[in-house]
């Protein structure tokens, strides 16, 4: 795997920033995005999807984006629920700079923005929001999932997007196969492609 893909922890190319305006929060906003970051000049389809099918968040409580790149789920679920503790968690450094900046730049102070190891271990989170790092292959991103989803409260829901053709029944299908009775899994919503998954802890 290059060491500049999207994901890698610190790309290793020169930094090239950039100012987009994307629809957040029901307003128009600028963000900045930058080279070696996922989907740097839109906010990407399946977030998209995600962000309209999903409902509003819980008011409270510690939610995690998972894989947050340069931000644009984190700055949703912040703009919508300020008294909420948002954990915007990737290993792209560059990716967590970019939402602090965009954090900052929005005025908004309930954006943690760190690398996996530094959520602390007790934090157990409201919600789980995620368009998933397909392309780190099965054996990470199931193992992300096994990770985070015990991380979830009781009676909480996870909301994960993934395209059809990168496997979201596959995923879907493992997800049933391998948590425990405590979870049950659904397909919430179907769109240009993408698949809403609901993960629900009882
Ligand atoms: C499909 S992108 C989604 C980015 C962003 N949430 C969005 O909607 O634009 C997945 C993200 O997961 C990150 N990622 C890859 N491996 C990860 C890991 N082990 N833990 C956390 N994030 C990871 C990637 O760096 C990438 O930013």
């Amino acid at each position: 795997m290059s060491s500049d893909h999207y994901f890698s922890p610190a790309p290793g190319t020169e930094l090239r920033t950039r100012t987009i305006t994307v629809e957040l929060g029901g307003a128009e906003r600028e963000v900045t995005t930058a080279n070696n970051v996922f989907s740097p000049g839109h906010i990407d389809g399946g977030t998209e999807v995600l962000i309209k099918y999903a409902p509003a968040p819980p008011a409270t409580g510690d939610f995690l984006d998972l894989g947050c790149g340069w931000g644009p789920i984190s700055l949703h679920l912040a703009l919508a629920s300020p008294d909420a503790t948002v954990w915007a968690v990737d290993v792209n450094e560059r990716a967590l700079d970019l939402v602090r900046t965009n954090a900052a730049a929005l005025g908004l102070t309930n954006i943690r923005a760190v690398q996996p190891a530094d959520v602390p271990a007790d934090i157990r989170f409201r919600t789980i929001w995620s368009n998933p790092p397909i392309r780190v292959g099965k054996d990470e991103l199931h193992n992300l999932m096994t990770t985070w989803l015990p991380r979830l409260e009781s009676e909480a829901d996870a909301w994960l997007v993934v395209q059809r053709n990168l496997g979201s029944d596959s995923l879907q299908r493992w997800l049933e196969g391998e948590l425990s009775d405590e979870y049950a899994v659904s397909r919430e919503a179907i769109s240009k492609g993408f698949r809403v998954l609901l993960v629900s802890r009882d």
